[in-house]
């Protein structure tokens, strides 16, 4: 097991959603695991004024995301968890210096000796961070001679590669890179590393992981609901933004990347950076044209309860053209992908909440058994990153009797199945991959901006562009049927139920 310096979290923006919905529920299950190092304590800031013990009751006691922890035999162990919890509010603003804060964190340290290492976690709006990573520099708070100094940088980072580079250069002021984590939740989900296992640990996939043996890959990320209490952030940000540029294509970067030398962080980001320069950016308006989809939900009825259309939600402008849905074909333009179609989705209100890989294999080159029965024939590698987790490979196997009928089989695995093993939430590891200073599951500057750099134009063209489409889908559909036209030879995208086994087909809208 890794070693876990003692340590103290300062977290920036701790009165806000994600310091109750995620960090504290994550930091609780690491304290209930044992995982967190002995000597350890979380300072909370923000503009309000809230003592310590508010702020224990808010994201402690009174927290609805620990509600049914606290409802068990874990409620005493709340109290002791709570005790390592602190806040010092920053004044009304956060361009103020920061001695005081200087001054809090010294004697927390000497009060319950954690030594000089600390995590700063920026949870505050986007437009902030560079300001944090200044002051915190201006107050001498970023120095690392009496103890490691970290950076943990929420999403989303950068608006756009101009954006982006400009946030990487200004931190990079105050912090050196091996300081700096930008989070991205997805890779700290157990389904989404195992995409590197299952690629690199088997010698039975990667040697047809390529344009020789496969047909195309489908990447599908559906949630069910819509903006929630986001829609002011949401609209201004749009599916693109908030899932693809970052999730998506971190899941694209494990699919598309060459083998590693070995596990160690940089050896496998450098990969992945290679794997981001590989796509082909879009340039011209006819292949934006072809190869991009985007639309909005629009209010209809989901069991019989009518559903807000996007722009009647909290915050979203009555006349918004921001995505809820975005679907992308695209190439990669390396030796081992070389004319293989790569089509990814992501959108709000579809029918289920699921999100999944689809290798598509092609058919075996000479068709022996042409009374093969089935639709939809070809072998199929599911990766399945959420709900149901697991992988399924579909295969053919003879019918019983007479000839050489074919049917469809399965052969899968489920995460479920591995009861005894305690799976960690994606931010209670990333957490814990922080405090011990493995950056594996968070993005390099270089990671971000390549990212931005294949998805910039496509925002420009959904911006500028002439002739661009915005359809409408109804809430609880899986789309509009415009993005079918995306998928070569007349096909359809995979509409997945929410089992793994499930086996919808390929309908147009199920
Ligand atoms: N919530 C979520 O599920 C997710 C959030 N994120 C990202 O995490 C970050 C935080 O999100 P979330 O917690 O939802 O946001 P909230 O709006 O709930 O909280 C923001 C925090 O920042 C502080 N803040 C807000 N405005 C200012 C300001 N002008 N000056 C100083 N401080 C300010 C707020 O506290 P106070 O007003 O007391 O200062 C609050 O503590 C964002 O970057 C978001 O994109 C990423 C993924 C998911
Ligand atoms: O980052 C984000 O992710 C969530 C979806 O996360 P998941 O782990 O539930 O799949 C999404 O709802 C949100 O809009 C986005 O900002």
């Amino acid at each position: 097991m890794k070693k876990t310096d003692n340590q103290i979290l300062v977290i920036f923006g701790a009165s806000g959603d994600l310091t109750a919905r995620k960090l504290i529920p994550g930091l609780f299950n690491l304290y209930l695991a044992k995982q967190l190092p002995e000597k350890f304590i979380v300072l909370g800031t923000s503009r309000s004024d809230l003592t310590d013990e508010d702020f224990r009751k808010r994201v402690v006691y009174e927290s609805p995301y620990l509600k049914e922890k606290l409802g068990t035999q874990e409620n005493g162990r709340a109290e002791s968890f709570a005790n390592m919890l602190f806040y010092e509010d920053l004044g009304g603003d956060y361009d103020t210096d920061y001695s005081n804060l200087r001054k809090r964190v010294e004697t927390l340290k000497e009060e319950f000796n954690t030594s000089g290492n600390i995590i700063y976690y920026l949870s505050t709006p986007p437009r902030l961070y560079e300001t944090i990573a200044q002051n915190l520099a201006d107050a001498g708070m970023n120095t690392q001679n009496n103890g490691w100094k970290r950076l943990i940088v929420e999403k989303p980072f950068g608006y756009s590669l101009e954006t982006a580079k400009k946030l990487n250069k200004g931190l990079h002021q105050y912090f050196d890179e091996s300081q700096i984590y930008r989070i991205d939740h997805y890779l700290g989900k157990e389904t989404v590393q195992n995409l590197l296992v299952t690629r690199f640990s088997n010698s039975i996939f990667e040697p047809l992981w390529n344009r020789n043996y496969i047909k195309h890959v489908e990447i599908t990320n559906a949630e069910s609901v819509g903006v929630e209490k986001r829609g002011g952030y949401y609209d201004k940000s749009g599916a693109l933004r908030d899932m693809f540029q970052n999730h998506l294509l971190q899941i694209v970067s494990l699919v598309v990347m060459e083998p590693p030398i070995g596990d160690e962080p940089e050896e496998i980001r450098n990969e992945k950076v290679k794997a981001l320069k590989s796509l082909q950016i879009m340039k011209d308006h006819k292949t934006l044209y072809n190869n991009t989809v985007r639309a909005q939900y629009v209010a209809s009825e989901v069991h019989g309860e009518r559903v807000k259309g996007y722009r009647e939600e909290d915050g979203v402008e009555s006349d918004s053209i921001t995505e809820t849905y975005a679907a992308i074909k695209f190439y990669v333009n390396n030796w081992r992908w070389e004319g293989v179609p790569f089509y990814v989705r992501t959108a709000k209100r579809m029918p289920t909440k699921v999100t999944e890989v689809v290798v598509h294999f092609k058919s075996p080159h000479h068709q022996i058994f042409k009374d093969s029965g089935m639709n939809n024939k070809d072998n199929k590698l599911i990766i399945r990153i959420q709900p149901d987790e697991g992988i399924l490979v579909k295969f053919g196997v003879k019918v019983p009797g007479q000839g050489f009928k074919v049917e469809r089989a399965n052969l899968d695995f489920y995460y479920s199945s591995l009861t005894q093993t305690y799976v960690m939430e994606a931010y209670e590891r990333l957490l814990l991959d922080a405090m011990q200073g493995d950056a594996t599951l968070y993005a390099r500057a270089d990671e971000v901006e390549a990212a931005w750099e294949f998805v910039d134009p496509i925002l420009d063209y959904w911006k500028n562009g002439k002739d661009v489409r915005m359809y409408g889908y109804a809430a609880g559909v899986w789309g509009p049927e415009n993005a079918d036209d995306l998928i070569e030879g007349n096909g359809f995208w995979r509409n997945p139920g929410k089992n793994l086994a499930d086996d919808p087909g390929y309908c147009v809208i199920c």
